[in-house]
């Protein structure tokens, strides 16, 4: 891995390190936003282009998709056995047509999911808002495929990741940066360490980044290769087992989080945000795992936290007080992923096939619901209270600074070196230095100057 790895304390983040000098208070910007919900349909697997199966989902256009009405089988046969049929379409015709954010179908690839849902996550980070996206749906849906995809084409966690440093690299030169990543697992009811597995972790409520896993080891991450690494890894420790549906199913729910601390040079203000990217586990019925045996108490596990995540999202959907967040582990982690504090995306996963004609049903339903949720998100930005001794340097550094661009300018007109796109950013630049020298010497106060963002 070649990082060290830092061993976070109980009640601490590791990347939260206190100042001297400056003092700093949490502060929000508030603001309403509704969970973005997308749509996307996997095409048919070998298995469902046979016989015994046929499509029931048609993408209409972007926004719209049509859960076959047509479809609507007295009996069909799986495995050789007969399947009873079905009859609550005919009652519910009017809940086929479904209208997501973004729908998207079988040509879609890994890369347009990530331009239409996460890359705007981007900017809200660095606005210093949570952020959160979660695959929802059956074993065998695509979830995995999404999240994580493969290395020849990786799925939108690396992306957005990618997506970060690039932002990172632009923002170096007026904020200090420090990133450290974190991959956990809930498995039957339990929360482990996937880069450093071990006892079972507790979960804790964090003022700065919301709930948090005790003791977890934040990895310190410079470059998106460093992640690649550490999600191999990760992903090798994932409990999986074969069930019938996937020869690869995943039978945890995967959490992996960044945390992201900034501090702008300028001012010394400091913004935390946290990225959640969570790849559940499949919600199955027991005819597709398999009844019997410790698969079966699993799938009940699973069942059993995503009924309680379904419950969250019905009671958020509905504007209630009371959201049933303690049911679940995977729901009390998810607790400010989903209603609170946080910018969220729901990719729900989809297999086009009359073979997953309930679970299909059940996600998109599932998917409508968590539609009307309205999170109350936070800005999570730290108001600096500088005292005289630190706002002075800070005059000295930006004069400094500003002279040094002077200086630079003027070499390059008297070479006859500048070109004007080069002469225009330098010029800006002397500008913003003059607008923020200007903005600090009108600060009023003697003992300690309030420096207040916007
Ligand atoms: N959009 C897609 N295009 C091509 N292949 C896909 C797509 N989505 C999924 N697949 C393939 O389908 C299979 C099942 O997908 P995946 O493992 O992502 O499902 P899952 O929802 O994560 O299942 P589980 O919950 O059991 O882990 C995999 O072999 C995957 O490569």
């Amino acid at each position: 891995m070649g990082k060290p790895e830092l061993k976070s304390p109980r009640h601490k983040n590791p990347l939260v390190k206190s100042r001297p000098l400056v003092k700093s208070r949490a502060a929000c910007v508030r603001s309403s936003a509704n969970v973005k919900v997308v749509v996307r349909v996997r095409p048919p697997n070998p298995k469902e282009q046979g016989d015994n199966s046929r499509d029931v989902v048609k993408v209409v256009d972007e926004q719209v998709l049509i859960f076959d009405p047509k479809f609507n089988p007295q009996s069909f046969f799986y495995h050789g056995v007969e399947q009873k049929g079905r009859d609550f379409l005919r009652k519910a015709n009017k809940d086929l047509q479904f209208m997501f954010d973004k729908v998207f179908g079988f040509e879609s690839t890994n890369e347009q999911i990530f331009e239409d849902t996460t890359k705007s996550l981007i900017k809200c980070l660095m606005d210093g808002y949570n952020c959160s996206v979660f695959a929802y749906g059956a074993t065998g849906a695509g979830k995995t495929h999404t999240m994580i995809g493969q290395t020849e084409n990786p799925g939108i966690t690396y992306l957005t990741m990618a997506e970060l440093f690039k932002t990172k690299e632009t923002l170096q030169d007026e904020r200090n940066f420090e990133l450290g990543i974190s991959y956990i697992e809930v498995y039957n009811e339990l929360v482990q360490d996937l880069l450093n597995p071990g006892a079972p972790l507790q979960l804790r409520d964090d003022g700065r980044y919301g709930v948090m896993v005790s003791g977890i080891k934040i990895h310190k991450i410079e470059n998106p290769n460093d992640l690649f690494t550490l999600l191999a890894k990760g992903n090798s420790n994932r409990t999986q087992h074969p069930t019938d549906a996937n020869a690869e199913s995943s039978r945890s729910h995967a959490v992996f989080q960044v945390y992201i601390q900034m501090e702008m040079k300028a001012t010394r203000e400091v913004r935390a945000a946290k990225l959640s990217m969570i790849d559940l586990a499949g919600s199955e019925r027991g005819s597709v795992t398999g009844y019997g045996g410790a698969r079966f108490a699993e799938g009940a596990n699973i069942n059993k936290s995503l009924l309680a995540l379904g419950n969250c999202i019905n009671s958020l959907a509905d504007g209630q007080k009371y959201i049933p967040y303690r049911d679940s582990k995977l729901t009390r982690l998810l607790k400010d992923s989903l209603g609170g504090n946080c910018q969220t995306v729901m990719v729900a996963n989809v297999s086009p096939s009359s073979l997953s004609y309930d679970d299909t049903y059940n996600t998109l339903k599932y998917a409508t619901r968590a539609k009307k949720i309205k999170s109350d998100v936070k800005k999570n930005v730290v108001n600096v209270e500088l005292h005289v001794g630190e706002y002075v340097k800070i005059v000295e550094e930006l004069k400094k600074e500003l002279e040094k661009v002077r200086n630079q300018l003027k070499e390059k007109v008297s070479e006859k070196k500048v070109d004007p796109k080069l002469s225009a950013q330098l010029t800006k630049m002397i500008e913003d230095r003059r607008k923020l020298l200007d903005k600090m010497h009108n600060v009023e106060g003697s003992e300690k100057i309030v420096i207040l963002r916007r």
